[in-house]
């Protein structure tokens, strides 16, 4: 059984009013946007990564939530599981890390839990202030929508690839996948014009998908419209466009919006597709042919 499926099943039935059906990314509850994200030594990072970098990817990931429904992150709870054979000053350098992500954004620490384990896990539940009172949730989104990512995609996959080569490769090129750039500041942009959003963290096509689900509608990518960096662009010309799209750990916002709020969105959204009448994706490649993808994105008990 899937992840998805395991929540759907198992969870869903347990879920408050707010939360959905677990079927967002986050709830709006107590006034305010509720989420929580997890992350595990090698699954969500690599042994070897700097603690003080992990530490600020656990409130990104955790921020990226948050924006995608329309609220500024205000605060967090932390959860940490730290193994005995990491050294106490490597404990005082992840919580470097987080003092720097809370210097740079405000967030505040309200409390959590600690306790030792055999690998690194840090759990993250962050409260974020809604920008306006209108939801922004993954299924309000309708056909004549068009698509838009903020940022680039891709770039968390080939930071992955940069972090694990040894001898080390140039810090900079992994620091994507380390500390994932989000999209700071759209939430007004979100709140003010999508009708649906979420953040890619799956992968970019399954994510749409996530949309396309909830909103009840087709959504169609024009893959020579996705944004990519400067080493995104090396790899597209290398034949790994697919893989890009589907390799998650983005982080970016992804919503529907009128074509009318284009201009407004300019700067900080690429338009990359449409919402039309249907269901599921489809990526349009280069020819304007639909590209045969392997598969959409991670399933954390998928094949
Ligand atoms: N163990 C759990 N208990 C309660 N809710 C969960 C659990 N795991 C996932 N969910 C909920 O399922 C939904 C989908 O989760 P997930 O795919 O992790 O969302 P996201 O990608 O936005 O983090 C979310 O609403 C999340 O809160
Ligand atoms: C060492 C390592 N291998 C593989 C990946 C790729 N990866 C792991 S989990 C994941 C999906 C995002 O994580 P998830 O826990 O599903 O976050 P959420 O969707 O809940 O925000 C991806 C792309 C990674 N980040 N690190
Ligand atoms: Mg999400
Ligand atoms: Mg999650
Ligand atoms: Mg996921």
């Amino acid at each position: 059984m899937g992840e998805f499926e395991r929540i759907a099943r198992f969870l869903a039935p347990l879920a408050g009013e707010g939360a959905e059906g677990l079927k967002d990314d986050a709830a709006y509850s107590y006034d305010r946007v509720l989420t929580k994200d997890v992350l595990v030594e090698g699954v969500h990072f690599l042994s070897s990564d700097p603690v003080d970098l992990v530490a600020r990817k656990a409130l990104r990931v955790n921020q990226s939530d948050v924006i995608a429904k329309g609220a500024t992150p205000e605060a967090y709870l932390l959860g940490l599981v730290w193994p005995k054979s990491r050294t106490e000053s490597a404990f005082a350098d992840f919580c470097a890390g987080l003092e720097l992500e809370q210097r740079e954004t405000g967030l505040k620490l309200l409390g959590g839990d600690t306790t030792a384990g055999d690998r690194l896990l840090v759990s993250v539940t962050m409260f974020g202030m809604p920008v306006s009172d209108r939801r922004i949730l993954r299924s309000g989104g309708q056909a004549g929508d068009l698509v838009y990512v903020s940022g680039t995609i891709g770039d968390g996959l080939l930071g992955l690839e940069a972090a694990k080569l040894s001898p080390p490769a140039d810090d900079a090129a992994a620091m994507p996948y380390r500390v994932p750039r989000v999209p700071f500041g759209v939430e007004r942009l979100i709140a003010d014009h999508a009708t649906a959003s979420l953040d890619v963290s799956d992968g970019l096509v399954a994510d749409a998908g996530h949309l396309a689900e909830e909103s009840g509608v087709q959504i169609i990518i024009d893959a020579s419209q996705v944004p990519l960096s400067d080493a995104g662009r090396k790899a597209r010309a290398q034949g790994r466009l697919a893989e890009l799209l589907t390799a998650g750990d983005d982080y970016q916002s992804l919503i529907l919006a009128p074509a009318d709020a284009a201009k407004a969105l300019r700067g900080s959204f690429t338009a990359i597709g449409r919402a039309v009448e249907g269901e599921g994706v489809i990526v349009l490649g280069a020819n304007g042919e639909p590209m045969e993808l392997k598969r959409s994105g991670w399933d954390h008990f998928g094949r």
